[in-house]
Protein backbone atom coordinates (compact mmCIF):
# COMPACT_ATOMS: atom_id res chain seq x y z
CA UNK A 1 0.00 0.00 0.00
CA UNK A 2 1.11 3.56 -0.67
CA UNK A 3 1.25 6.02 2.23
CA UNK A 4 1.32 9.80 1.92
CA UNK A 5 2.60 12.02 4.73
CA UNK A 6 1.36 15.61 4.66
CA UNK A 7 3.54 17.72 6.96
CA UNK A 8 6.53 15.43 6.38
CA UNK A 9 9.07 18.06 7.40
CA UNK A 10 7.69 18.42 10.92
CA UNK A 11 8.52 16.22 13.90
CA UNK A 12 5.40 14.06 13.67
CA UNK A 13 5.95 13.61 9.91
CA UNK A 14 9.60 12.82 10.44
CA UNK A 15 8.69 10.09 12.92
CA UNK A 16 6.17 8.69 10.43
CA UNK A 17 8.96 8.51 7.82
CA UNK A 18 11.22 6.66 10.27
CA UNK A 19 8.57 4.09 11.16
CA UNK A 20 6.95 3.62 7.75
CA UNK A 21 10.29 2.90 6.05
CA UNK A 22 10.35 -0.54 7.64
CA UNK A 23 6.61 -1.22 7.68
CA UNK A 24 6.03 -4.54 5.90
CA UNK A 25 2.72 -3.50 4.30
CA UNK A 26 3.86 -0.08 3.04
CA UNK A 27 5.64 -0.34 -0.30
CA UNK A 28 5.56 3.31 -1.43
CA UNK A 29 5.84 6.56 0.47
CA UNK A 30 5.18 10.16 -0.62
CA UNK A 31 6.46 12.88 1.67
CA UNK A 32 4.65 16.18 1.14
CA UNK A 33 5.85 19.66 1.99
CA UNK A 34 4.11 22.92 1.22
CA UNK A 35 7.21 25.03 1.84
CA UNK A 36 10.02 22.87 0.43
CA UNK A 37 8.55 20.70 -2.31
CA UNK A 38 11.13 19.48 -4.83
CA UNK A 39 13.89 19.52 -2.22
CA UNK A 40 15.79 16.31 -1.48
CA UNK A 41 14.69 14.93 1.88
CA UNK A 42 18.33 14.25 2.71
CA UNK A 43 19.16 17.93 2.26
CA UNK A 44 16.75 18.96 4.99
CA UNK A 45 17.40 15.96 7.20
CA UNK A 46 20.97 14.66 6.72
CA UNK A 47 20.27 11.70 9.00
CA UNK A 48 18.01 10.52 6.14
CA UNK A 49 20.80 10.64 3.56
CA UNK A 50 20.05 7.02 2.60
CA UNK A 51 16.65 8.19 1.27
CA UNK A 52 16.92 9.24 -2.33
CA UNK A 53 13.45 10.74 -2.66
CA UNK A 54 12.33 14.35 -2.80
CA UNK A 55 9.57 16.21 -1.02
CA UNK A 56 6.42 16.39 -3.10
CA UNK A 57 3.94 19.20 -3.63
CA UNK A 58 0.47 19.11 -2.13
CA UNK A 59 -1.26 18.29 -5.41
CA UNK A 60 -3.94 15.77 -4.73
CA UNK A 61 -4.36 14.45 -8.29
CA UNK A 62 -0.66 13.72 -8.58
CA UNK A 63 -0.38 12.21 -5.11
CA UNK A 64 -3.26 9.75 -5.06
CA UNK A 65 -5.36 7.43 -7.20
CA UNK A 66 -7.94 6.72 -4.50
CA UNK A 67 -6.78 3.78 -2.38
CA UNK A 68 -3.92 5.37 -0.46
CA UNK A 69 -3.35 5.86 3.24
CA UNK A 70 -2.96 9.55 4.11
CA UNK A 71 -1.38 10.84 7.30
CA UNK A 72 -1.94 14.48 8.22
CA UNK A 73 0.91 15.61 10.49
CA UNK A 74 -0.04 19.26 10.13
CA UNK A 75 -0.93 22.07 12.54
CA UNK A 76 -4.49 22.31 13.81
CA UNK A 77 -6.79 23.84 11.19
CA UNK A 78 -5.21 22.20 8.11
CA UNK A 79 -6.78 18.73 7.90
CA UNK A 80 -10.28 20.11 8.51
CA UNK A 81 -9.84 21.92 5.18
CA UNK A 82 -7.94 19.29 3.19
CA UNK A 83 -8.91 15.84 4.46
CA UNK A 84 -12.40 15.78 2.85
CA UNK A 85 -10.95 15.95 -0.69
CA UNK A 86 -8.74 12.92 -0.04
CA UNK A 87 -11.62 10.96 1.50
CA UNK A 88 -13.92 11.83 -1.41
CA UNK A 89 -11.30 10.33 -3.71
CA UNK A 90 -11.46 7.06 -1.76
CA UNK A 91 -8.43 7.42 0.52
CA UNK A 92 -8.29 6.63 4.24
CA UNK A 93 -7.12 9.58 6.36
CA UNK A 94 -5.43 9.41 9.74
CA UNK A 95 -5.17 12.85 11.30
CA UNK A 96 -2.55 13.55 13.96
CA UNK A 97 -3.95 17.01 14.70
CA UNK A 98 -6.89 17.90 16.93
CA UNK A 99 -9.25 18.84 14.06
CA UNK A 100 -11.55 15.83 14.27
CA UNK A 101 -11.36 14.89 17.95
CA UNK A 102 -14.07 17.17 19.36
CA UNK A 103 -17.54 18.38 18.39
CA UNK A 104 -17.53 21.81 16.72
CA UNK A 105 -18.57 23.93 19.71
CA UNK A 106 -15.94 22.40 22.00
CA UNK A 107 -13.26 22.65 19.29
CA UNK A 108 -14.06 26.33 18.80
CA UNK A 109 -13.84 26.98 22.54
CA UNK A 110 -10.57 25.10 23.26
CA UNK A 111 -8.65 25.62 19.99
CA UNK A 112 -9.97 29.11 19.22
CA UNK A 113 -10.43 28.11 15.59
CA UNK A 114 -13.28 27.34 13.26
CA UNK A 115 -14.11 23.62 13.43
CA UNK A 116 -14.37 21.12 10.59
CA UNK A 117 -17.75 20.97 8.84
CA UNK A 118 -20.08 18.90 11.08
CA UNK A 119 -20.73 16.19 8.48
CA UNK A 120 -16.99 15.48 8.36
CA UNK A 121 -16.57 15.71 12.10
CA UNK A 122 -19.32 13.08 12.47
CA UNK A 123 -17.51 10.79 10.03
CA UNK A 124 -14.41 10.57 12.21
CA UNK A 125 -13.70 7.92 14.78
CA UNK A 126 -11.41 8.55 17.76
CA UNK A 127 -8.45 6.22 17.38
CA UNK A 128 -7.41 5.37 20.92
CA UNK A 129 -6.03 2.09 19.65
CA UNK A 130 -6.50 -0.11 22.73
CA UNK A 131 -10.13 0.98 23.08
CA UNK A 132 -11.47 1.22 19.52
CA UNK A 133 -14.04 -1.33 18.39
CA UNK A 134 -14.73 -2.91 15.00
CA UNK A 135 -16.15 0.33 13.58
CA UNK A 136 -12.54 1.19 12.76
CA UNK A 137 -12.63 -1.43 9.99
CA UNK A 138 -14.95 0.83 7.96
CA UNK A 139 -13.52 4.19 8.98
CA UNK A 140 -12.39 6.62 6.31
CA UNK A 141 -11.28 9.24 8.85
CA UNK A 142 -9.47 8.45 12.09
CA UNK A 143 -8.67 11.15 14.64
CA UNK A 144 -5.41 10.17 16.28
CA UNK A 145 -5.52 11.11 19.98
CA UNK A 146 -3.34 13.83 21.53
CA UNK A 147 -0.25 12.65 23.39
CA UNK A 148 -1.26 13.60 26.96
CA UNK A 149 -4.76 12.28 26.28
CA UNK A 150 -3.30 8.95 25.10
CA UNK A 151 -1.18 8.35 28.21
CA UNK A 152 -3.91 9.56 30.60
CA UNK A 153 -6.83 7.66 29.05
CA UNK A 154 -4.90 4.40 28.78
CA UNK A 155 -4.07 4.72 32.48
CA UNK A 156 -7.52 5.63 33.84
CA UNK A 157 -10.03 3.85 31.60
CA UNK A 158 -9.89 0.37 33.19
CA UNK A 159 -10.40 1.93 36.64
CA UNK A 160 -13.24 4.20 35.53
CA UNK A 161 -14.95 1.44 33.61
CA UNK A 162 -15.02 -0.73 36.75
CA UNK A 163 -16.07 2.27 38.86
CA UNK A 164 -13.11 1.67 41.19
CA UNK A 165 -12.27 5.37 41.41
CA UNK A 166 -14.18 8.61 41.77
CA UNK A 167 -14.65 10.28 38.38
CA UNK A 168 -12.80 13.45 39.49
CA UNK A 169 -9.12 13.22 38.68
CA UNK A 170 -6.04 15.36 39.02
CA UNK A 171 -3.40 14.81 36.34
CA UNK A 172 0.08 16.30 36.32
CA UNK A 173 1.83 16.05 32.94
CA UNK A 174 5.45 16.51 31.93
CA UNK A 175 6.58 16.58 28.32
CA UNK A 176 9.73 16.93 26.28
CA UNK A 177 10.04 19.86 23.91
CA UNK A 178 9.50 17.94 20.65
CA UNK A 179 5.82 17.92 21.69
CA UNK A 180 5.63 21.49 20.48
CA UNK A 181 6.79 20.56 16.98
CA UNK A 182 9.67 22.01 14.97
CA UNK A 183 8.79 25.52 15.95
CA UNK A 184 10.99 28.57 15.69
CA UNK A 185 9.86 30.29 18.86
CA UNK A 186 11.90 31.95 21.59
CA UNK A 187 10.01 29.89 24.17
CA UNK A 188 11.83 26.82 22.91
CA UNK A 189 15.41 28.04 22.62
CA UNK A 190 18.02 26.20 24.69
CA UNK A 191 18.71 29.04 27.11
CA UNK A 192 15.02 29.33 27.98
CA UNK A 193 14.42 25.59 28.34
CA UNK A 194 17.59 24.34 29.90
CA UNK A 195 17.50 23.85 33.69
CA UNK A 196 13.91 24.92 33.71
CA UNK A 197 10.50 23.33 34.26
CA UNK A 198 7.72 25.42 32.83
CA UNK A 199 4.01 24.94 33.53
CA UNK A 200 1.93 26.00 30.54
CA UNK A 201 -1.70 26.40 29.46
CA UNK A 202 -2.76 25.88 33.10
CA UNK A 203 -6.56 25.34 33.22
CA UNK A 204 -6.76 25.79 29.45
CA UNK A 205 -4.98 22.86 27.79
CA UNK A 206 -6.81 21.48 24.73
CA UNK A 207 -6.48 17.88 25.94
CA UNK A 208 -8.80 18.50 28.93
CA UNK A 209 -12.06 18.28 26.93
CA UNK A 210 -10.60 15.42 24.88
CA UNK A 211 -9.78 13.40 28.01
CA UNK A 212 -13.16 14.10 29.62
CA UNK A 213 -15.14 13.32 26.48
CA UNK A 214 -13.47 9.97 25.76
CA UNK A 215 -13.17 8.97 29.42
CA UNK A 216 -16.98 9.20 29.52
CA UNK A 217 -17.51 7.55 26.16
CA UNK A 218 -15.27 4.53 26.72
CA UNK A 219 -16.03 4.00 30.43
CA UNK A 220 -19.77 4.65 30.30
CA UNK A 221 -19.54 7.03 33.29
CA UNK A 222 -22.00 9.94 32.91
CA UNK A 223 -19.58 12.58 34.20
CA UNK A 224 -15.78 12.70 34.44
CA UNK A 225 -13.99 15.86 35.61
CA UNK A 226 -10.30 16.29 35.01
CA UNK A 227 -7.89 18.87 36.37
CA UNK A 228 -4.81 18.73 34.16
CA UNK A 229 -1.59 20.74 34.32
CA UNK A 230 1.18 20.19 31.75
CA UNK A 231 4.84 21.10 32.29
CA UNK A 232 7.59 21.49 29.72
CA UNK A 233 10.80 19.81 30.87
CA UNK A 234 14.28 20.06 29.33
CA UNK A 235 14.37 16.85 27.34
CA UNK A 236 13.80 16.16 23.65
CA UNK A 237 11.17 13.45 23.70
CA UNK A 238 9.05 11.54 26.14
CA UNK A 239 6.29 12.30 28.58
CA UNK A 240 4.94 11.23 31.95
CA UNK A 241 1.51 11.72 33.46
CA UNK A 242 1.00 11.34 37.21
CA UNK A 243 -2.64 10.79 38.09
CA UNK A 244 -4.22 11.19 41.52
CA UNK A 245 -7.46 9.20 41.90
CA UNK A 246 -9.67 8.71 44.95
CA UNK A 247 -10.52 5.03 45.35
CA UNK A 248 -14.17 4.34 46.15
CA UNK A 249 -14.40 3.11 49.80
CA UNK A 250 -15.59 -0.40 48.93
CA UNK A 251 -12.56 -1.03 46.67
CA UNK A 252 -9.67 -0.07 48.94
CA UNK A 253 -8.43 -3.66 49.19
CA UNK A 254 -8.98 -4.32 45.50
CA UNK A 255 -6.35 -5.98 43.32
CA UNK A 256 -5.87 -3.23 40.73
CA UNK A 257 -3.47 -5.42 38.82
CA UNK A 258 -6.33 -7.80 38.03
CA UNK A 259 -8.40 -5.12 36.32
CA UNK A 260 -5.47 -3.77 34.31
CA UNK A 261 -4.49 -7.31 33.28
CA UNK A 262 -8.04 -8.04 32.15
CA UNK A 263 -8.19 -5.00 29.88
CA UNK A 264 -4.72 -5.13 28.49
CA UNK A 265 -3.84 -8.83 28.25
CA UNK A 266 -4.16 -8.69 24.45
CA UNK A 267 -2.48 -5.28 24.09
CA UNK A 268 1.10 -5.73 22.95
CA UNK A 269 2.04 -2.11 23.61
CA UNK A 270 0.82 -1.81 27.20
CA UNK A 271 3.34 -2.82 29.86
CA UNK A 272 2.09 -2.95 33.45
CA UNK A 273 4.08 -2.17 36.60
CA UNK A 274 2.05 -2.95 39.76
CA UNK A 275 3.72 -0.96 42.56
CA UNK A 276 6.29 0.23 40.04
CA UNK A 277 7.16 3.53 38.47
CA UNK A 278 7.46 3.98 34.71
CA UNK A 279 10.10 6.36 33.41
CA UNK A 280 10.12 8.29 30.14
CA UNK A 281 13.51 6.83 29.18
CA UNK A 282 12.17 3.28 29.35
CA UNK A 283 9.80 3.89 26.41
CA UNK A 284 11.97 6.23 24.36
CA UNK A 285 11.70 5.67 20.62
CA UNK A 286 9.07 2.94 21.10
CA UNK A 287 5.32 2.51 20.83
CA UNK A 288 4.98 1.24 24.40
CA UNK A 289 2.86 2.82 27.08
CA UNK A 290 4.13 1.85 30.54
CA UNK A 291 1.58 2.09 33.35
CA UNK A 292 2.41 1.74 37.05
CA UNK A 293 0.47 2.47 40.22
CA UNK A 294 0.66 2.52 43.97
CA UNK A 295 -2.12 2.79 46.56
CA UNK A 296 -1.66 5.34 49.35
CA UNK A 297 -3.72 3.90 52.21
CA UNK A 298 -3.20 7.00 54.34
CA UNK A 299 -4.93 9.33 51.86
CA UNK A 300 -6.99 6.68 50.06
CA UNK A 301 -5.54 7.74 46.74
CA UNK A 302 -4.30 5.61 43.90
CA UNK A 303 -1.29 7.22 42.23
CA UNK A 304 -1.06 6.06 38.62
CA UNK A 305 1.91 6.91 36.43
CA UNK A 306 2.02 6.42 32.67
CA UNK A 307 4.94 7.04 30.33
CA UNK A 308 4.97 7.24 26.52
CA UNK A 309 7.18 8.67 23.81
CA UNK A 310 5.12 11.65 22.64
CA UNK A 311 6.27 11.21 19.04
CA UNK A 312 5.60 7.46 18.87
CA UNK A 313 2.69 6.20 21.00
CA UNK A 314 1.64 9.87 21.36
CA UNK A 315 1.64 10.55 17.59
CA UNK A 316 3.21 8.60 14.68
CA UNK A 317 3.31 5.15 16.31
CA UNK A 318 -0.32 5.22 17.37
CA UNK A 319 -1.26 6.59 13.92
CA UNK A 320 0.39 3.55 12.30
CA UNK A 321 -1.23 1.23 14.85
CA UNK A 322 -4.56 2.78 13.79
CA UNK A 323 -3.71 2.10 10.15
CA UNK A 324 -2.88 -1.52 11.04
CA UNK A 325 -6.22 -1.92 12.80
CA UNK A 326 -8.10 -0.22 9.96
CA UNK A 327 -6.66 -2.50 7.27
CA UNK A 328 -6.70 -5.70 9.33
CA UNK A 329 -2.90 -5.97 9.54
CA UNK A 330 -1.42 -7.29 12.80
CA UNK A 331 -1.52 -4.26 15.10
CA UNK A 332 2.20 -4.66 15.87
CA UNK A 333 3.10 -4.44 12.16
CA UNK A 334 6.16 -2.20 11.78
CA UNK A 335 5.98 -1.16 15.43
CA UNK A 336 7.31 -3.89 17.68
CA UNK A 337 10.86 -2.92 18.59
CA UNK A 338 12.62 -2.18 21.85
CA UNK A 339 13.02 1.33 23.23
CA UNK A 340 16.38 3.06 22.86
CA UNK A 341 18.72 2.53 25.76
CA UNK A 342 20.88 4.01 27.13
N1 LIG B 1 4.90 16.71 18.29
C1 LIG B 1 4.16 15.88 19.02
O1 LIG B 1 4.65 15.26 19.98
C2 LIG B 1 2.71 15.67 18.70
C3 LIG B 1 2.06 16.37 17.71
N2 LIG B 1 0.74 16.16 17.46
C4 LIG B 1 0.04 16.90 16.43
O2 LIG B 1 0.57 16.51 15.16
C5 LIG B 1 0.53 17.62 14.25
C6 LIG B 1 1.96 17.84 13.72
O3 LIG B 1 2.78 18.16 14.82
P1 LIG B 1 4.35 18.40 14.66
O4 LIG B 1 4.91 17.47 13.66
O5 LIG B 1 4.88 18.38 16.02
O6 LIG B 1 4.37 19.89 14.07
P2 LIG B 1 5.52 20.61 13.24
O7 LIG B 1 5.29 22.06 13.43
O8 LIG B 1 6.84 20.03 13.61
O9 LIG B 1 5.21 20.22 11.72
C7 LIG B 1 4.04 20.55 11.06
C8 LIG B 1 4.28 20.45 9.57
O10 LIG B 1 3.05 20.78 8.89
C9 LIG B 1 3.36 21.39 7.63
N3 LIG B 1 2.38 22.45 7.36
C10 LIG B 1 2.25 23.66 7.98
N4 LIG B 1 1.22 24.35 7.47
C11 LIG B 1 0.67 23.58 6.50
C12 LIG B 1 -0.43 23.74 5.62
N5 LIG B 1 -1.18 24.83 5.63
N6 LIG B 1 -0.69 22.73 4.75
C13 LIG B 1 0.05 21.60 4.73
N7 LIG B 1 1.10 21.39 5.55
C14 LIG B 1 1.41 22.36 6.43
C15 LIG B 1 4.76 21.97 7.77
O11 LIG B 1 5.54 21.47 6.72
P3 LIG B 1 5.74 22.22 5.34
O12 LIG B 1 5.87 23.69 5.64
O13 LIG B 1 6.99 21.63 4.83
O14 LIG B 1 4.55 21.90 4.52
C16 LIG B 1 5.31 21.43 9.07
O15 LIG B 1 6.54 20.80 8.90
C17 LIG B 1 0.01 18.81 15.05
O16 LIG B 1 -1.35 18.98 14.82
C18 LIG B 1 0.24 18.41 16.50
O17 LIG B 1 -0.65 19.01 17.36
C19 LIG B 1 0.03 15.21 18.14
C20 LIG B 1 0.63 14.48 19.11
C21 LIG B 1 2.01 14.67 19.52
C1 LIG C 1 5.21 20.87 24.52
C2 LIG C 1 3.91 21.02 23.81
O1 LIG C 1 3.51 22.11 23.44
N1 LIG C 1 3.22 19.90 23.60
C3 LIG C 1 1.97 19.89 22.91
C4 LIG C 1 1.56 18.47 22.64
C5 LIG C 1 0.71 18.43 21.41
C6 LIG C 1 -0.13 17.22 21.21
O2 LIG C 1 -0.18 16.20 21.81
O3 LIG C 1 -0.91 17.24 20.26
P1 LIG C 1 -2.21 18.02 19.85
O4 LIG C 1 -1.88 19.47 19.92
O5 LIG C 1 -2.40 17.47 18.52
O6 LIG C 1 -3.31 17.69 20.75
C7 LIG C 1 0.88 20.57 23.72
O7 LIG C 1 0.89 20.46 24.94
O8 LIG C 1 -0.03 21.14 23.11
Amino acid sequence: MKAVIIGATGYGGLELIRLLQSHPQIDALSCVSTSQSGEAIAKIYPHLTHMKSRLEALEIDQLVQGDELIFFATPHGVSSQLAPSFIEKGCVVIDLSGDFRLPGDEYRQWYQREPAPPQWQKKSIYGLTEWVDDTILDASLIANPGCFATASLLAILPLLKHQLIEPRLVIDGKTGVSGAGRTADATFIFSELNENIRPYRVVGHQHIPEMERYAKLFSGQPEVLITFTPHLVPMTRGMIVTIYAHVRPEYQAFDFNEVYQTYYEKSPFIRLFPNGFPQSKHVQGSNFCDIGWSFDQRTNQLIIIAAIDNLVKGAAGQAIQNANLRFGYPQESGLLFSPLSP
